[in-house]
């Protein structure tokens, strides 16, 4: 797999927006990292390089490629890593059955996606895609706890220069629904493995008839982790989805949901499937094995259901009762109501880390049909977290919208290593075949959990290790210390695994006499806290689980920044290394289909600057290499010249982009290094770089610009042509020149 046999530093190649960027952004960085003679190596993680390293023996010796996640995964776990990570696709099916499609018409010998396997063969196939499958990468790689938080430079740039934010109505019919009753937060049952229950859990159904189904061998927890099961009942979540589309019809507000469909790849799948066939639930009553028969699974989307049905003898007949049915529904929230995609269309187009805070952010709106925002019912079914978005809605009507320009800011350290909590959970969830009691066996034979479920209920078991939950809280007591403001444990009293975490992170902070420091609250009475401290201006640090980590640091830094993209986060491995990752969103899908239409890039990879920075003064502690630590310090005076210059790029075609921002970050870059005088053969280095970075300013913008306004052919979406790609991307032979 080796590019560089000992790169010091790895920049992952990834899909969408973000990986256009690079094609423009990482040619400048070698440029500069080379001068303190730093190899800045990739690895492929992208979606369809997963899928071209999953089939070795289908490909020829040109197409094929080493996995290299797998290397990378390996990595992670040594004292050298130095990742820069950016974000990559959590790809559900639709995707993926886009991405084989797409690498199958570019010549690539891979199987179809097996929606039914029918033999062993089938299943086998199926298996090495759904190892692909959702988020496949992130939980590989995060062998450590997660530190996100805005730089100061990027929040006084917010606050100086604040996004427009909608405004809130006290009586906004926008609400949270969640279910009453049989979700996982009520189901969870936990306990902490003691020295004797160590080792090999079983997971195990036993039928009304006695006979004993194991649903799972494993997996193998060490003495001291939380072991976490939980079910959510779909006889329940059904009787609550037909409620809430009544009561949606009843309010006259849009209807939404919003789930994780990406990180939680096989329940949320589930769980979306139940909404599409409550949605149509007369049609699926009708015609329920004929749709089966020909494929339209819910679980992939209302896209697919429709797809199938189009291709069935009886299509269009059981079309019209489709569009029946929907028009007596009330409106959906759309993802683009120009093209008619709402959000049940595809299992991976609302993802609610990003959604709701977006909602929030818009006053409490959603689009509709007809292209207009409206207030909007958003299904959260369960309650384990929706708390914090239900809190939300209610604070925002209380008290308006937040003020960006007087706003502090919400940290977060994250509990997110060794597949911590439900983020880890895919491997060990399970769609129930039939109704029976599902126990989890310890290896010494102690029955650790029990629930009496139901066909089709979705049964999980989740873990936390105890290194990873000491390493979060040590984490937890370093970064309050540092910043001395107010920090809280979004633990909760009332909820069994809270409990256990609570058991290790008491008697730390007591031993560490820190207790005074930091407030334990339950979600709903932190994220009111939180509001109320940053309104006042003040920072506050959000010590959570990994699932908050993920919603958290896309709520406050959208409601702080408008956008999570700006954020620092860094993961702190525990073996040593670092990775930094860049932003706290995704790949920006949207972002790439403009750059399509209209060549213009709005991606902003302040998130890649600042992730730099870090990684190059991590390499500089490391290694004692004093270059890297010249070259952070500049790319520091570069972020912060692109933010006072105003170099970030603008949202419209015709606007600077992406291409235009990296030109403006170089060149600052160059120039702090033509400035600086702590090394002197950096600074003759880059003199003339600076120099004509400068002078030739018109030039090179003119170049970058040559082209806007017009389509472009990359060549692929997934797996797309990377010299189409720089030919769009590395448009300025005068830059390009420069550079070398
Ligand atoms: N770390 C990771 O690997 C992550 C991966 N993902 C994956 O990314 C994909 C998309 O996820 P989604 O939830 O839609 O979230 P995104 O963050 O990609 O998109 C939400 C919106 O945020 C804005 N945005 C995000 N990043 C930037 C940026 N750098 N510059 C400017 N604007 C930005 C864009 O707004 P606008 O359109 O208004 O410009 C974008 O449409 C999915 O496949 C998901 O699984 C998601 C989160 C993290
Ligand atoms: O891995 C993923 O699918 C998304 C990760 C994410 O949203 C986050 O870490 O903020
Ligand atoms: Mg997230």
């Amino acid at each position: 797999m080796a590019e560089n046999d000992t790169p010091q530093i790895i920049y992952t190649k990834v899909d969408e927006a973000p990986e256009l960027a690079s094609a423009s952004l990482l040619p400048i960085i070698r440029r500069f990292a080379d001068a303190a003679g730093i190899t800045v190596a990739t690895r492929d993680i992208s979606l369809a390089g997963r899928i071209i390293a999953a089939f070795p023996e289908r490909l020829t010796p040109e197409q094929a490629q080493s996995d290299d996640l797998a290397g990378l995964g390996a990595w992670v776990k040594t004292p050298a890593a130095n990742v820069i990570k950016l974000p990559n696709i959590s790809a559900s099916v639709p995707q993926l059955v886009g991405a084989i499609k797409e690498l199958q018409a570019q010549g690539y010998d891979l199987p179809d996606y097996p929606v039914d396997p029918q033999d062993d063969a089938q299943a086998e196939i199926r298996a090495r895609y759904d190892a692909l499958k959702g988020s496949a990468v992130n939980p590989v790689l995060r062998e450590g706890n997660s530190d996100r938080r805005a730089a100061r430079a990027v929040k006084n740039y917010a606050k100086a220069h604040p996004h427009s934010m909608g405004k809130w109505s006290p009586d906004s019919k926008t609400r949270v629904s969640s279910m009453p009753a049989g979700d996982f937060r009520r189901n969870e049952t936990s306990v902490t493995l003691t020295a004797e229950q160590a080792g090999r859990v079983r997971i195990q159904l036993t039928g009304a008839d006695g006979q004993v189904t194991v649903l799972k061998d494993g997996p193998d927890l060490p003495a001291g982790t939380v072991v976490d099961a939980s079910f959510l009942s779909v006889t329940e979540l059904t009787r609550f989805l037909q409620a809430e589309i009544e009561a949606t019809q009843a309010d006259g507000t849009l209807f939404s949901v919003h789930l994780k469909a990406t990180m939680m790849k096989v329940s949320d799948p589930i769980i979306f499937g139940h909404v599409v066939r409550a949605w149509l639930a007369p049609v699926f009553e009708r015609h329920g094995a004929a749709l089966a028969a020909a494929g339209a699974d819910p679980n992939g989307g209302l896209g697919t259901v429709l797809a199938r049905v189009a291709q069935m003898p009886e299509g269009d007949a059981i079309r019209a009762e489709i569009d029946e049915i929907m028009a007596q529904r009330p409106p959906l929230y759309m993802v683009n109501s120009d093209k008619g995609i709402t959000n049940l269309h595809v299992p991976s187009d609302v993802i609610i880390d990003a959604s709701i805070p977006a909602l929030l952010r818009a006053g409490g709106k959603g689009w509709g049909p007809d292209g207009a925002e409206a207030d909007t019912n958003c299904v959260i079914p369960d309650t384990s977290y929706a708390d914090v978005y239900d809190e939300s809605v209610r604070y925002f009507k209380e008290t308006g919208a937040l003020d960006p320009r007087t706003a502090g800011t919400v940290q977060n350290v994250g509990l997110m290593a060794q597949k911590a909590e439900e983020y880890g959970s895919h491997p060990t969830t399970f769609e129930i075949p039939h109704a029976g009691t599902v126990t989890v066996i310890a290896a010494n034979g102690d029955e650790l959990h029990r629930h009496a479920v139901d066909t089709g209920d979705i049964w999980r078991l989740c873990s936390t290790r105890q290194a990873a939950i000491e390493d979060w809280v040590r984490l937890a007591i370093d970064r309050q210390r540092l910043e001395g403001c107010k920090a809280v444990f979004w633990l909760d009293r009332d909820r069994a695994h809270d409990r256990e975490l609570l058991a290790y992170v008491e008697p730390m902070l007591e031993a560490a006499g820190v207790t005074d420091r930091f407030q334990v609250l339950a979600p709903r009475e932190a994220t009111r806290l939180s509001f109320e401290t940053i309104r006042a201006g003040q920072d506050i640090i959000a010590v959570t689980g990994n699932v908050l980590r993920d919603y958290l640091t896309d709520l406050f830094p959208i409601l702080e920044l408008g956008t999570s993209a700006k954020m620092l986060s860094i993961v702190k491995l525990m073996q040593g290394g670092g990775m930094f990752e860049t932003g706290a969103g995704g790949s920006a899908p949207k972002h790439v289909q403009q750059l399509a239409e209209e060549n213009h890039l709005r991606w902003d990879s302040l998130g890649e600057f600042c992730a730099l920075g870090e990684s190059l003064n991590f390499l500089a502690e490391a290694t004692g290499n004093e270059k890297a630590r010249t070259l952070a310090a500049a790319v520091e005076a570069a972020t912060q010249g692109v933010l006072d210059h105003e170099r970030s790029p603008g949202r419209k075609a015709g606007d600077p982009d992406n291409r235009d921002s990296h030109y403006y970050f170089a060149m600052y870059w160059a120039q702090a290094l033509a400035q600086q005088t702590s090394d002197p053969d950096l600074a003759e280095e880059f003199r003339p770089i600076a120099r004509d970075l400068t002078e030739l300013e018109e030039q090179i913008v003119a170049e970058l610009r040559a082209d806007r306004g017009r389509p472009v052919d990359l060549g692929g979406y997934y797996h797309a042509d990377p010299e189409k790609v720089a030919a769009v991307m590395r448009p300025s032979a005068t830059l390009n020149r420069i550079l070398g």
